[in-house]
């Protein structure tokens, strides 16, 4: 493995953007534009926490890039660049290296943003990736997880249950479920969705840890309450199979983590232009329950009776 300062200048400076100096100086610098607030999220992956120690990293690289993405996807922001910090065991080989900065640059590329600078040590511990992400809204235009009122819809993106299910595929080593294991592996960050739908939105959050713990922060940020239906929620086929199959309990679809989807809170009088931007671009949105002030979270089937939720989500220290 060659030093750390090669391997700065070898994998990471030719992935960097102007503020970030050729990744040679003490620090990054940068002007904003007048009429601009940045929109700044951090992340850490760990593995054995949050991957697979032996993950493909060409694809961690992206999961680590996606998260943070999603973040900024959630405030309604657009990518600007971001600091990368690696903590690396041992095992890490120059090849390895290659791969994840090849990564890295895929998705630069397709969202166009790059990287500002970073920091990378050795580690007698289990690798470590901190990404810091930076975007732009306008003035005054971010989205937070504060703005929910009670009578707002309550709405999430895409198909829940999909990333839980495929780290199930994966920790069992099911065959199959390529779908689900590609939906763990490689999250997508709704960006173009977050913009083109902020106007209409109310609150707004990225779900990582699961929908009911992701909304309750909404939820007690706005100091509000919600009633989601059962019924409502949008699963993938997969999923369904494997419920159905007994391979996954239903709570998968409400308190798995990793889906990357948005929920969020809008007014029904915009719901019909809310589709309209999803439809545009491709992706689906879902109305799955109220704003209400009941203080709670609840989950109730179609007869309307609460459905008893043991976990909400994912928490690191339980
Ligand atoms: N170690 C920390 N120091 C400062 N702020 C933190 C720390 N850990 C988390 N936060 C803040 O707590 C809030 C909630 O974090 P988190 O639940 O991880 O959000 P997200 O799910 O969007 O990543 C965020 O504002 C985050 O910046
Ligand atoms: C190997 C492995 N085991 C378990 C999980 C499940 N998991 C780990 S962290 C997490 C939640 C998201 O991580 P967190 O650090 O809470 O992200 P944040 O909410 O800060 O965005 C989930 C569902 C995983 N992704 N990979
Ligand atoms: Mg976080």
């Amino acid at each position: 493995m060659t030093d750390e300062f090669n391997l700065i200048a070898r994998y990471f400076a030719p992935l960097a953007g102007p503020e970030g100096l050729g990744l040679k100086d003490d620090a990054a610098c940068y002007h904003p534009k007048a009429g601009i607030d940045l929109v700044i999220t951090k992340d850490v992956l760990v593995s054995g926490v949050h991957f697979f120690p032996d993950d493909d990293p060409f694809l961690l690289a992206q999961k680590a890039l996606g998260v943070n993405l999603s973040d900024i996807a959630a405030k309604g922001a657009v990518p600007q660049f971001y600091f990368l910090g690696l903590c690396l065991p041992d095992s890490v080989s120059e090849q390895w290296l290659h791969s994840f900065s090849s990564g890295l640059l895929e998705l630069q590329q397709e969202y166009e943003f790059t990287l500002a600078g970073g920091d990378t040590t050795s580690i007698k511990g289990p690798l470590v990736i901190s990404i810091t992400m930076i975007g732009h809204a306008n003035e005054g235009c971010m989205t937070k997880r504060s703005g929910a009122k009670a009578g707002d819809g309550v709405f999430v993106t895409g198909t829940l249950g999909d990333a839980a299910g495929g780290l199930k595929v994966i920790e069992n080593k099911l065959t199959g479920f390529d779908f689900l294991r590609e939906r763990y592996y490689l999250p997508q960050p709704r960006l173009k969705f977050g913009v083109a739908a902020a106007r209409y939105i109310t609150a707004m959050a990225d779900i990582s840890d699961g929908l009911i713990a992701d909304l309750g922060h909404i939820c007690s940020a706005s100091e509000k309450g919600a009633t989601i239906q059962q019924q409502l929620l949008p699963i993938s086929d997969s999923v369904s199979q494997m419920i159905t199959a007994g391979f996954a309990e239903p709570c998968m679809i409400w308190a798995g983590g990793d889906d990357y989807e948005l929920v969020f809170t809008a007014n029904l009088n915009d719901m019909a232009s809310i589709f309209a931007v999803a439809e545009e671009i491709g992706i689906s949105a879902t109305h799955i329950g109220m704003i209400d002030n009941t203080g709670e979270v609840r989950l109730v089937d179609p007869k309307g009776n609460l459905v008893h939720v043991k976990h909400k989500g994912f928490q690191h220290f339980r």
